[in-house]
C-alpha cells in the first residue's frame, strides 16, 4: 500500500475576509502526478503556498508528508523540492557551480552533473545563468528543484518558454520521477500538460473543489456523447450520440463513397475544464443543440 504523501482536510485561507480557499480537501498517494488546474485566483497558489509551509491557514488540517507544514523543520524541507513560477535569483557563477551550490543544501542530492544531463542542460554547464534562454533557464529552475532528490516535487507551470521538443522531453523526466517514487504536485494552465501527466486532476475555482478525477474520466468525460460532423450538399451537420460508430454506419449506406466532411469529436480535457469553470469565470456554457440525422 502507498503512502499518503499530502492529506488536507476542510483547508480555508481568509484575506481580510476574502476566502480565497474555502474548505478544500485533498489526499495525494506516495508517487501521484498530482495536478492543480483552475482559473486566474482561484485558490491554486494560496493551497499550495499552504502545503509548502510557507503560508498559514485559516482552518482545516493539513499533512504532508505526515508533518503540519507549519511546524515544520529543516529536515522536513530538504525532503521537499519547489520550481516557482517567477526566476529564483541566482548567483554570478556558472550554471554546474549554481547546481553544485544548491546541492550542498540537501543531506543526499543528486549528483549535479547527473540533474543536468537529465534537464538537458550538459552543454551549458559552464555557462552563466543570464546567457541562458528563456527555456534554458525554466530547466535550470527545474535541475534545482531536483537536486535535493526531493520524495515531493512541487512544480508552478514548470514548462513556460519550453520549445515543443523541452516540454516532451521535460515530461518524460517527470514520469521517470513518479516511477521512481517521487510525488509531484503540477500547477499549470496547460491543459495538455495536465493531461499528458497526471494521474489525477483536480479543478478549482472561487476556492473550491470542482472536480477531481483522472484526465479522462474528469466530469463525466469518458461517458460524455460523442458529436459526429459532417457535410451533407455543401450543409455542415452534426448529431450528438452516445453511439457514434452506429450514426456512422447509418450515415455510410447513404452515400456511395466516403461521407463528406466526417469528423467524430469527444470532449476534450479543455472542453470539460471550461465547462466547470464556466460560471467562474462568468462565461455560459455551450450548449449546442444537436441536429436530427436526415
Ligand atoms: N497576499 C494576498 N493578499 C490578499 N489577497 C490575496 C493574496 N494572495 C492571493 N490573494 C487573493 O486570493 C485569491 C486566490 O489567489 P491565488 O494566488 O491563490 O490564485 P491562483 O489560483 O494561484 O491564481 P493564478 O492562476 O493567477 O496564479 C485571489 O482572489 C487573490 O487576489
Amino acid at each position: 500500500m502507498s503512502e499518503t504523501v499530502i492529506e488536507v482536510t476542510g483547508l480555508v485561507k481568509e484575506y481580510g475576509g476574502h476566502r480565497a480557499v474555502a474548505g478544500v480537501d485533498l489526499s495525494v498517494p506516495e508517487g501521484e502526478i498530482f495536478s492543480l488546474l483552475g482559473p486566474n485566483g482561484a485558490g491554486k497558489s494560496t493551497t499550495v503556498e499552504i502545503l509548502e509551509g510557507f503560508r498559514r491557514r485559516d482552518g482545516g488540517a493539513v499533512r504532508v508528508l505526515g508533518v503540519d507544514p507549519e511546524k515544520a523543520d529543516r529536515s522536513w524541507r530538504s525532503r521537499i523540492g519547489i520550481v516557482w513560477q517567477g526566476e529564483t535569483l541566482l548567483p554570478k557563477v556558472p550554471v554546474r557551480e549554481v547546481v553544485r551550490h544548491f546541492a550542498g543544501h540537501h543531506p543526499r542530492p543528486r549528483d549535479p552533473d547527473a540533474v543536468l544531463e537529465l534537464v538537458g542542460l550538459t552543454e551549458k554547464a559552464r555557462a552563466l545563468p543570464e546567457s541562458l534562454s528563456g527555456g534554458q533557464r525554466r530547466r535550470l529552475d527545474v535541475a534545482l528543484g531536483i537536486v535535493g532528490d526531493p520524495e515531493l516535487l512541487f512544480l508552478d507551470e514548470p514548462t513556460t518558454g519550453f520549445d515543443p521538443k523541452a516540454r516532451r522531453d521535460f515530461w518524460e523526466l517527470i514520469r521517470n520521477l513518479a516511477r521512481e517514487g517521487t510525488t509531484v504536485v503540477l500547477t499549470t494552465h496547460y491543459l495538455e500538460e495536465a493531461e499528458a501527466l497526471a494521474d489525477r486532476v483536480c479543478v478549482l475555482a472561487e476556492g473550491r473543489v470542482r472536480a477531481l478525477g483522472s484526465p479522462a474520466t474528469l466530469g463525466g468525460r469518458a461517458t460524455a456523447q460523442a458529436t459526429v460532423h459532417w457535410s451533407q450538399d455543401g450543409v455542415r451537420r452534426e448529431i450528438r450520440t452516445d453511439e457514434p460508430t452506429r450514426v456512422i454506419t447509418e450515415l455510410a449506406a447513404g452515400y456511395p463513397g466516403e461521407i463528406p466532411e466526417l469528423r467524430v469529436h469527444r470532449p476534450t480535457l479543455e472542453d470539460v475544464y471550461l465547462e466547470l469553470i464556466g460560471d467562474a469565470e462568468g462565461i455560459g456554457t455551450r450548449t449546442a443543440q444537436p441536429e436530427a440525422v436526415a
